[in-house]
């Protein structure tokens, strides 16, 4: 059995993962740790893979208290930068344990991460390309950790292939369109009703492509965290590694 605790239990995301982890059979749910809890409790004595949904200002640090415990870890929570993976990858360096593992995934749904390949795959063939995501209004960052992830794989997707700059007359700063990430606009909506979702437009003269993701329920990620914490507790994944892409055969 693969004993795991949750961080952030109490929350939507934490919530479904004890769900989904006491439904499987491969599984045992070790200890389920709020914002009011020890994060110390959880130890390689009790836990095999440590599940992380908090808040993007608490995750960093939950992580590298986890790695300083010796405990692998899956996270799904957004807010990460290239300092803060290096700050990760650095406490993997000095961790207690050889062959220790941190993932982290800014989307576990299917639908989403092979809209983000498709969409990295398609971006080098049109002139223009911009990311629109929908969510429930509960959600505490925007733009999204997903819309964020695929905003940069069209930019560099577009930069590998030598892409010219997109075409655009707006003229001087204009709020409404949207967040510029790596040249990619991003534009966030929040509506009563929705869960999570995702649409990628690309345009050519006289053409569109649109490639949508739609999360209608959490369950739709469950599979995918189950997938990772299979993964890590399987061995072989030491370090840090990001995107549920690298556990798929794509
Ligand atoms: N990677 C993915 O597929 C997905 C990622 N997310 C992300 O997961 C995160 C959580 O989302 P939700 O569950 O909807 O949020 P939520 O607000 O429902 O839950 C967050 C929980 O974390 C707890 N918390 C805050 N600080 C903590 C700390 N220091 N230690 C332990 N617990 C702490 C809060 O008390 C709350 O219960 C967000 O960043 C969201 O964007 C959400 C859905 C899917
Ligand atoms: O907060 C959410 O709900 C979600 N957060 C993640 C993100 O910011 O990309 C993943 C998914 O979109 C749901």
């Amino acid at each position: 059995m693969i004993r795991v605790s949750v961080v952030g239990a109490q929350g939507r995301m934490g919530a479904s993962v004890v769900e989904a982890v006491e439904a499987a059979d491969d599984m045992e749910l070790s200890a389920k740790v709020g914002e009011q809890d020890d994060i110390a409790s959880i130890t390689p004595e009790n836990t095999d893979v440590a599940v992380e949904f908090t808040v993007p200002s608490a995750s960093l640090n939950n992580v590298l208290a986890l790695v300083a415990q010796g405990v692998d870890v899956v996270v799904g929570t957004t807010g990460w930068t290239d300092a803060k993976l290096a700050q990760v990858t650095q406490a993997l360096d000095n961790g207690p344990r050889a062959g220790q593992a941190v993932f982290i995934a800014p989307n576990f749904a299917i639908s989403a991460v092979l809209a983000d390949y498709f969409a990295a795959k398609a971006a080098p063939y049109f002139t223009s390309a911009e990311v629109i995501e929908l969510h429930h209004p509960d959600k505490v960052d925007a733009p999204s950790g997903t819309a964020i992830h695929t905003a940069q794989a069209i930019a560099a997707a577009r930069a590998a292939a030598g892409g010219e700059p997109m075409p655009d007359g707006t003229q001087g700063e204009a709020a409404s369109r949207g967040q510029v990430i790596d040249g990619v606009h991003v534009h966030a909506v929040r509506l009563q009703g929705l869960n999570a979702h995702e649409e990628v437009l690309l345009g050519n003269t006289g053409e569109q492509l649109v490639i949508r993701a739609d999360s209608f329920e959490r369950s739709s990620f469950m599979p995918g965290v189950l997938l990772a914490v299979r993964t890590l507790a399987g061995g072989g994944h030491a370090g840090l590694t990001v995107g549920l892409d690298a556990f798929l055969d794509l």
